[in-house]
């Protein structure tokens, strides 16, 4: 499990993240939205998870098994975002990070590659590389890029950037992934399938995922739970159709005003 404990932020005289708490993945592989009217600070906490910010109060905590039914937790505020991968922690950014002259191909293999030790060369053995292969050929054929595999990232439609982006991620092996507008720039016809992409995969690998996200048609369809951000302080907390039930909340998010 993942948690943040009190987290705050300042950005001068500005509390972009205010007393957060929250806990990521009680249940393996749950699909927590984090949503939030422009300016609530959901970018901000993302970043605080994955490190790329520092917190001026509070602290990130991972929660791991023992093997024994214990746990024992680990308090990672001060682990750099690369050495957060391998507490199990990816993040995918907003705009797509890919290798736009490599092959869809290559670039889930870098993806996967990275995450070993140190880099298969020449005189690895056959069997380190098949492992490899292997794992490239699930993670093209979970995201649907088997018949891409071999044109350059740079040619292929945003849709399919987007799920190239996140197959990278998911070659990081993650545990916990942290994904800012999957959806953001890929055309309305082509969200969904991005989106369902995405939740298979993480159910398939049960690999817990927090989701920024403004379409509440594909938060309401596809969340196991819903985070509402505003002005940077957890407003609610709770089943997404919280979304339809509480007038509060869409007079916040929506702007419905009867
Ligand atoms: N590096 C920064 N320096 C100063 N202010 C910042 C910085 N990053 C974010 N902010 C401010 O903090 C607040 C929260 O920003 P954040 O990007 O986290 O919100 P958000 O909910 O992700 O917004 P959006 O939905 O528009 O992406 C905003 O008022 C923003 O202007």
């Amino acid at each position: 499990m993942l948690e943040a404990r009190n987290l705050r932020k300042e950005f001068g005289e500005l509390r972009a993240t205010d007393d957060v708490s929250l806990q990521f993945g009680t249940t393996p592989g749950e699909m927590v939205f984090i949503v939030g009217p422009n300016g609530a600070g959901k970018t901000t906490l993302v970043n605080l998870l994955t490190g790329l910010l520092e917190p001026d109060q509070g602290s990130v905590v991972v929660h791991e098994a023992n093997g024994d039914g214990t746990t024992v937790e680990r308090d990672i505020t001060n682990v750099d975002p690369e050495r957060r991968v391998n507490e199990g922690l990816v993040r995918s950014f907003q705009i797509v990070h890919v290798f736009e002259e490599m092959t869809v191909r290559e670039n889930v293999r870098v993806a996967v590659l990275s995450r070993y030790d140190r880099l298969l060369n020449v005189r690895s053995r056959d069997d380190q590389h098949e492992d490899v292969e292997a794992t490239v050929d699930d993670l093209l054929a979970q995201f649907r890029l088997e018949e891409t595999q071999h044109e350059v990232a740079e040619t292929l439609p945003h849709g399919d950037r987007k799920l190239l982006d996140v197959a990278m991620s998911f070659g990081l092996d993650p545990e916990y992934l942290l994904l800012d507008e999957p959806t953001s720039g890929v055309a309305t016809r082509e969200k969904e399938y991005v989106i369902e992409t995405i939740v298979e995969a993480s159910e398939a690998r049960d690999v817990t995922t927090v989701t920024i996200e403004h379409d509440m048609d594909l938060v309401k369809a596809y969340a196991d739970r819903l985070v509402v951000l505003v002005e940077g302080r957890v407003f609610r907390e709770g089943e997404p159709t919280l979304l339809e039930t509480d007038d509060e909340l869409r007079r916040v998010l929506l702007g419905v005003t009867e």
